[in-house]
């Protein structure tokens, strides 16, 4: 994948329109009251006003520090705001966590999860390795600034043998996979050696389930497991992944040889005392002290609630509770300090702000050449993207983002009939299979593209390419010098036509530009669709098409992005 800062797109191609902004909102995440260790009892709907995911006008004039994003919140209002002392906590632990080595981790624990990371991670190898020098050493592999602040808080008690729950909050594309990944693996292995007697007893060979990651979607449950299971063999580890695919023979067998780790969706968890085969649920569960809700803010949304809480129940033994999101809701945090009220926050400073490396652009599609068609200014704006110099010899990915899932069938139909692109649709409603298979591609990092070269018919040398102009719009393309590529490798740009489905927790490694073709109905929506690219400091860019209803506010976004400022 080629790194490094994009062009902006020639202001020739489309005009963009940046627009001044004001400074933004920032509340107070409210730490839940100390105290109680228990769970909280019950979990009733919450006493939430009907949905009413509108555009609220403010009335009121923003004060200097303050930019509202005009979006009426519905369920779940703002977003909360960091907490100022953890944020200076956060500040000062970053700084002085420069490496794993500074971290209290059992030795074969770090080198394994290092290893996965430079497996996996969306740097390319030479940012990771420093590959200009002979040794490779794990040192250039560093913690994020949350999982320096999320390790070392958690792993200050991570034996403690009492309920201790956290919400882990950073920004999307941070690496909070690994900061609640590297502690649970770490007590799973610290309970072997130093609590022997439980694991020679209690744990090593039975059947049991020890640790548990609940995730809403199967594409997460797929990418947290592929991770997961890079660890397996060089720890020893025994992982399960209970999705729709894994039969209840299946289940059984893994239970049987000790699961280490699940990871699942909340029903499945109650699910377990539904199976007529499984006598004893209640003691599979009884060693299970390290629970992860990731995308713990939907697990927590009026949809998931009931669930989700119904599974925790069903975990009498917990150690370890961890709610792990890029966004804090206003309901979110009253649900938790409602349910889980000794829970604390471990935040990072840049918790609510789009990403830094992030490009973000609105096209006002009420201009010419567009004159209000969005499906015109998609199609131009796909183009150019697909024109312009960057990621030369990469196989470019794009995701289009809308609103609604019934738009997805259509759209793609156009992008594809009357624009010719190489364009995929997912919603909800697609199979499993053909879901998991349609985003490899996106979720992969980006192929390179063959060199011309002789074999290929075509010479490797750069050719001019002179200026064309797209007939009936204002698109020009410059005229710019091209490294040709084998022929049947020039590609088309591939599109992914998606909803909010995929815009969580999806480490989309192969995309550098996203659409939102519809303004997200909330700030919420905004930052998890957003944080598909631009991912661990890589750049990355977004085109909002903007309309009559909404170029009247959407306008402060791009700014609030380039001054660094928080969504609200
Ligand atoms: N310490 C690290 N150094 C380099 N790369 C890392 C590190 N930790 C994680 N990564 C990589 O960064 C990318 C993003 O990580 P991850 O998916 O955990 O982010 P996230 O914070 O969970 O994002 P989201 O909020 O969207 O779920 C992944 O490719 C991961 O391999």
């Amino acid at each position: 994948m080629a790194s490094g800062t994009y062009g902006s797109l020639p202001s020739q191609f489309i005009k963009f329109y940046a627009r001044s902004t004001r400074n933004v909102n920032v509340n107070k995440i409210s730490s839940a009251s100390k105290g109680r260790k228990k769970l909280a009892g019950s979990v009733g709907p919450t006493k939430q006003g009907k949905d009413n995911k509108k555009f609220a006008k403010t009335n009121k004039k923003p004060q200097s520090s303050i930019l509202k994003t005009n979006y009426h919140f519905g369920n779940y209002g703002g977003l909360k705001e960091l907490e100022l002392r953890n944020k200076e906590i956060a500040a000062s632990l970053v700084n002085k966590i420069t490496s794993f080595d500074d971290l209290k981790i059992l030795p074969n624990v770090r080198q394994a999860m290092i290893k996965a990371i430079k497996d996996e991670s969306i740097l390319k190898n030479k940012e990771l390795d420093n590959s200009e020098t002979e040794t490779k050493t794990s040192k250039e592999v560093v913690p994020s600034p949350i999982q320096a602040v999320a390790i070392k808080k958690i792993s200050k008690t991570l034996m403690n043998n009492s309920l201790q729950s956290h919400i882990i909050a950073a920004e999307t594309g941070s690496g909070k996979t690994m900061s609640y990944l590297i502690p649970l693996i770490d007590f799973l292995k610290r309970e072997e050696t130093e609590r022997p007697d439980v694991w020679e007893s209690q744990v090593k060979n039975k059947a049991v389930i020890r640790s548990v990651i609940l995730v809403p979607t199967h594409e997460l449950m797929e990418q947290v497991y592929q991770t997961v299971m890079k660890t397996e063999k060089l720890l020893d580890l025994h992982c399960c992944k209970w999705d729709m695919n894994l039969s209840y023979d299946e289940l059984i067998e893994a239970i049987k040889s000790r699961v280490d780790i699940l990871i699942t969706t909340p029903p499945k968890i109650t699910n377990l005392f539904n199976i007529r085969k499984i006598s004893r649920p209640d003691r599979i569960l009884s060693q299970l002290k390290f629970a992860v809700l990731d995308e713990a803010d939907t697990l927590l949304d009026k949809s998931w609630l009931e669930e989700t809480h119904a599974a925790i129940r069903k975990l009498p033994n917990l150690n370890h509770l961890i709610f792990c999101s890029a966004t804090i809701p206003v309901e979110f945090n009253k649900t938790i300090g409602r349910l889980f009220p000794n829970v604390e926050s471990i935040i990072t400073p840049r918790l609510h702000k789009l990403p830094r490396s992030l490009q973000f652009k609105v096209i006002d599609s009420t201009l010419n050449p567009f004159k209000g068609s969005k499906i015109k200014t998609l199609a131009q704006t796909l183009y150019a993207i697909n024109n312009d110099n960057t990621e030369p010899g990469y196989q470019k990915k794009c995701l289009v983002f809308v609103n609604e899932k019934k738009d997805v069938p259509d759209l793609v139909s156009k992008l594809k009939g009357i624009y010719g692109h190489d364009c995929v649709g997912l919603t909800g409603e697609d199979s499993l299979d053909k879901r998991i298979e349609s985003i490899k591609d996106f979720v992969n990092p980006s192929v390179a593209l063959p060199k011309a070269d002789a074999k290929t018919g075509i010479s490797a040398e750069t050719t001019k390419q002179q200026e064309i102009t797209i007939p009936g719009s204002n698109i020009k393309i410059p005229e710019r010098t091209e490294t040709p590529v084998a022929k049947d490798a020039i590609s088309k740009l591939k599109v992914l036509v998606t909803t909010d489905l995929m815009a969580r927790g999806l480490n989309f490694r192969g995309v550098r530009n996203l659409v939102l073709f519809d303004v997200p109905n909330s700030a919420i929506d905004l930052v998890h669709r957003v944080g598909r690219t631009a991912r661990m400091n890589q750049s990355g860019r977004v085109f909002m098409i903007i309309d009559k209803k909404t170029k009247s506010w959407a306008k402060g976004l791009p700014k609030a992005v380039k001054n660094n400022q928080t969504i609200s």
